[in-house]
Parts: C-alpha cells; sequence; structure tokens
C-alpha cells in the first residue's frame, strides 16, 4: 500500500540550541525573497528573527582535501537520530493548543502521481514550526502517459485531492497552498504536449477548495530537483542543525532522470565541475554551495529503452527491440512516457552479465561527469530506484533499508544476470536494471566499490524525496541560483 499516515508527538522546548537542535524544523533562509501578496492570500504563521540561531561562518572548502585512494573505508555510521527524533504514537498530540498548517506537494514524476500532504504545528508564535507529520499516497502510471488525453491525467491528480480533502481539516482549506511539480516524464515529452497536461492540471486546482498560488503547475528544473532531495534528505537526517558543516550526499534514480547532489568538500571538485553543475543557495542562515546535476534520460526506465536503442524510436511500432540482458525466451510489450515497444531477450544468443554490461556501457559512457570527490568516502543516501531494487533484488529489507556497498550492488547484478531464470519472476528486467544502477555508480559517478550507500525509502517517517525541500522552498524561498 502506498497509503500512510505518520505522527509524531512534537517535544517542546523553549530555545533552539544551535548544535542541539533535534526537531524537524521549517529551515530559514538568510534572503528570502519579498514575498509580492497575492489577492486572497492567505498568511501563514510569521517566524520572528529573534529565535533563529546565530548564523554560521560559512568556512571556505579546505584547500587540499585530498581522499586517499585505497583507504578502507571507515565502518558505515548507523544514522540513528536522536531519541527525540522517533516518531511516538500518541493519540493526544497537543495540536489544539497550537496553530497548525498545511501544504500539499504535487510530485508528477515520469512513472507516477504522488501527493505528499505536510502538517506543520507552530507550537507558540516565537518558535520556528515543527513538522509534524506527512501523508503520502501514489498513483500510476505518471501524468505523462496521459499525453493524448490530458483530461484523464487530470483526473488521476483529482483523485489524489480527494485525500487532501480528507487529511486537511475543512477550515483549513482556504488557506492551504497545493502545489504540482513535474519531472522527467513532462520534461521528456514534447512543450506542447507537456502544456496541455499542465493546464489540466491546473483546472482541477481552481476548481478545488485550497490555495491555488501564482504558479502552482510547473516542471521543475533538474538542478533544483537534485538540491531539494538534498535538502529533505539533510533535514530529516538532523544535518542541518548540527553546526559541523557535515552532510550527506544523495543519489535519486528516478524513471526518466537521474539526480546526484552533495557538498564538496574540495575546492577541486567545484574547480573541476562544469558551472552549471555547481549550486549556491541559503539556507537556515547558511550558504551551501553543493555540485548538483540531474541527466535526463538516464532515469531507470529511459536507461532501458536506451539500452535496448528504442529510446525515442516512435513510429517504429513493428519492430522488437531485443538484449541480453533480459532472459532470452522473454518478449512483451512496455509503454513508457506514454509509448509502447515491443521487447525481447535474444531467443537464440547469449544473456548474462558481461553482455548486458557492454550494453549498458553504452547509455552512461561519455555521458556521466565524474565528480573528482566521489572518489573519496562520504556517505551517500540512495532511495527511489535504487531502493526498489535493491529490496527486489534481495539486498536490503523493504521496511528497513540499511548500508551496503557499491560492490553489493555489483555482486548482486551478477547473481541476477547469470541466473536469469531464478529472478524472472521478481521481474524480467532485474539483470538490465541492477546492472545499469551497477554501471551508473562505478562507471559513471565513479564511486568506489567500498562507497557506503545508505538505502532508505524514509526517513524519520517521512519519504525521502525532493517533495519536502519544495514545500520549505514555497513556505520560504531557498534563492537558489
Ligand atoms: O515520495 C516518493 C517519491 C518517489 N518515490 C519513488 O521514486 C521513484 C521516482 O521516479 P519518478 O517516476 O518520479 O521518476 P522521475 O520523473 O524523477 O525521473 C519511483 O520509484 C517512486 O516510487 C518514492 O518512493 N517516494
Amino acid at each position: 500500500t502506498y497509503y500512510r499516515h505518520h505522527r509524531y508527538v512534537p517535544h517542546f522546548y523553549r530555545y533552539r540550541d544551535h548544535s542541539a537542535n533535534t526537531e524537524n524544523l521549517l529551515p530559514e533562509v538568510a534572503n528570502p525573497e519579498p514575498v509580492v501578496p497575492q489577492p486572497g492570500m492567505p498568511t501563514y504563521p510569521e517566524i520572528p528573527e529573534v529565535f533563529h540561531p546565530e548564523p554560521e561562518v560559512f568556512h571556505p572548502i579546505p584547500e587540499a582535501f585530498h581522499p586517499v585512494p585505497g583507504v578502507v573505508h571507515p565502518a558505515p555510521e548507523p544514522y540513528q537520530l536522536p531519541e527525540v527524533f522517533q516518531p511516538v504514537l500518541d493519540a493526544s498530540s497537543p495540536v489544539n493548543a497550537n496553530r497548525v498548517f498545511y501544504g500539499i506537494m504535487f510530485d508528477a514524476g515520469s512513472t507516477g502521481s504522488r501527493i505528499h500532504i505536510y502538517k506543520f504545528i507552530q507550537k507558540d508564535p516565537v518558535e520556528l514550526p515543527v513538522l509534524d507529520n506527512e501523508m503520502y499516497h501514489a498513483v500510476k502510471p505518471g501524468l505523462s502517459a496521459y499525453k493524448d488525453n490530458p483530461e484523464e491525467g487530470g483526473n488521476t491528480i483529482r483523485q489524489l485531492l480527494k485525500i487532501a480533502k480528507k487529511t486537511v481539516p475543512e477550515e483549513d482549506w482556504k488557506r492551504t497552498p497545493v502545489v504540482l511539480k513535474a519531472t522527467a516524464g513532462l520534461r521528456l515529452l514534447p512543450e506542447e504536449r507537456a502544456n496541455a497536461l499542465l493546464k489540466e492540471v491546473r483546472g482541477v486546482f481552481d476548481e478545488s477548495p485550497f490555495f491555488v498560488p501564482n504558479n502552482s503547475v510547473s516542471i521543475m528544473n533538474g538542478a533544483k530537483e537534485g538540491v531539494l532531495a538534498w535538502v529533505t534528505v539533510n533535514f530529516l537526517t538532523g544535518h542541518l542543525y548540527s553546526n559541523t558543516r557535515r552532510t550527506v550526499g544523495i543519489l535519486d534514480l528516478g524513471g526518466g532522470s537521474t539526480q546526484i547532489t552533495f557538498l564538496p568538500k574540495s575546492k577541486k571538485t567545484v574547480q573541476s565541475a562544469p558551472p552549471t553543475y555547481i549550486a549556491q543557495f541559503n539556507l537556515f542562515k547558511n550558504t551551501y554551495q553543493v555540485y548538483t546535476h540531474s541527466y535526463l534520460g538516464n532515469g531507470l526506465y529511459a536507461a532501458r529503452l536506451a539500452t535496448l536503442g528504442a529510446l525515442g524510436a516512435e513510429g517504429l511500432d513493428w519492430k522488437v527491440f531485443t538484449s541480453s540482458c533480459l532472459p532470452k525466451k522473454f518478449r512483451e510489450d512496455v509503454t513508457f512516457g506514454g509509448t509502447t515497444y515491443k521487447v525481447s531477450g535474444i531467443p537464440d544468443g547469449y544473456a548474462g552479465y558481461k553482455l548486458c554490461y557492454y550494453e549498458v556501457m553504452k547509455v552512461i559512457k561519455g555521458i556521466v561527469h565524474q565528480p573528482y570527490e566521489v572518489k573519496g568516502s562520504s556517505v551517500f543516501y540512495a532511495f527511489s530506484y535504487y531502493f526498489d531494487r535493491a529490496v527486489e533484488s534481495g539486498l536490503i529489507d523493504g521496511s528497513r533499508g540499511g548500508a551496503i556497498e557499491v560492490r553489493d550492488f555489483k555482486k548482486r547484478a551478477k547473481e541476477v544476470c547469470n541466473k536469469m531464470t531464478k529472478y524472472r519472476a521478481v521481474s524480467p528486467f532485474l539483470c538490465m536494471d541492477m546492472t545499469y544502477i551497477t554501471c551508473l555508480l562505478k562507471e559513471g559517478f565513479g564511486f568506489k566499490d567500498t562507497t557506503v550507500l545508505q538505502l532508505a525509502k524514509k526517513v524519520n517517517n517521512v519519504e525521502t524525496s525532493w517533495a519536502l525541500g519544495a514545500t520549505f522552498d514555497y513556505f520560504r524561498n531557498l534563492n537558489i541560483h
């Protein structure tokens, strides 16, 4: 089931301790863009300046950070959250004594549409709001599958909005903003098709009882997608509140695009990166300069088609696209982004890891930039399809997630590809997917075999996705540039 309701009891505190902030507080920015009032725009609890932690000094990136190749990786950090972070189930949450406000964020992804309804509590006018819980629901397929029938696409959003009406109390509807951001699925569509879908969604929002801000329905650019997911994960793991400036990197593998974002420790990473791969933003009185990039067409489903040579092959509906990554006797129609392709294994040929690796390599080599620093020993949170495939292939437990090394993906990919019949029931694409993930991490980004990946679908009971970061961005502009 995709339906979840998380609640944790907020903990009261009087003064915000800079080094020991352990709650899900709405981050603050140093220079929020001036808000242009819109007619009928609701008001939100004011966040007074005075109770914000002291601005942290922005430490320049150390001149020489030379990760030593071949050094044994330190044991993965458990990333156990401090106790006060742990969700506690309590039916008598003192919400009545507090001002509560909500934010509704839609993620219109290439493989599905999802609604995130965040509930924030302003316990005291002089304190920052706390993220109380998230309601999450997902439907498949994504909006781009309705490129020839935008009205139907709009209906999927209408259905999801019903959940918002059940979750947000009626008296709050009018002041609760509803925002939709589309990612790779719509980026890959011809502009007029994407616009027709966005227009339809805008109509659905306008007929809803919620607050529809200007530009509430849009396609998000890839850099923002990466940054906002980084904000979500570092917020949920408590890294934005520590004064160590220690953060974690993120790896997001969607259906259409894939993102990598991390805070470089080395100046060389910044200097050797293409300029558009460096993004700067203010958050919680700190300025961050991150390495971020989104590769359009390198999401898992787009990569499948590229491996098969089928990406963008519209009008070739007679053609069967083959791959040695698929079981020899497999033959099926697959649909991505509203287009259907015939695919099959190579019936009288070879299948297996080596040939498959060679095939997927073509989708990665020369495309993915290798950041200088990933050879070092940072920890990366990996989610979305990284998580799903790690679960499917038995690398981790779906309910708990876990830390693995890059070489674990490789080992399991070999096993899956060389025993295709055994894994066929799980998914005929598992060999291709696992090989692609291995190749992307190693040959694409250049990670070492021993790099630790923390696989998580949720952190602190909240989905690891750009959606929470985007909600912060809405309430307090992050001013990303
Ligand atoms: O809150 C979320 C949002 C996404 N996902 C997963 O992340 C992947 C995102 O793929 P998407 O369709 O969004 O691809 P994109 O458009 O980003 O390429 C899918 O496996 C989703 O199930 C998730 O688990 N939780």
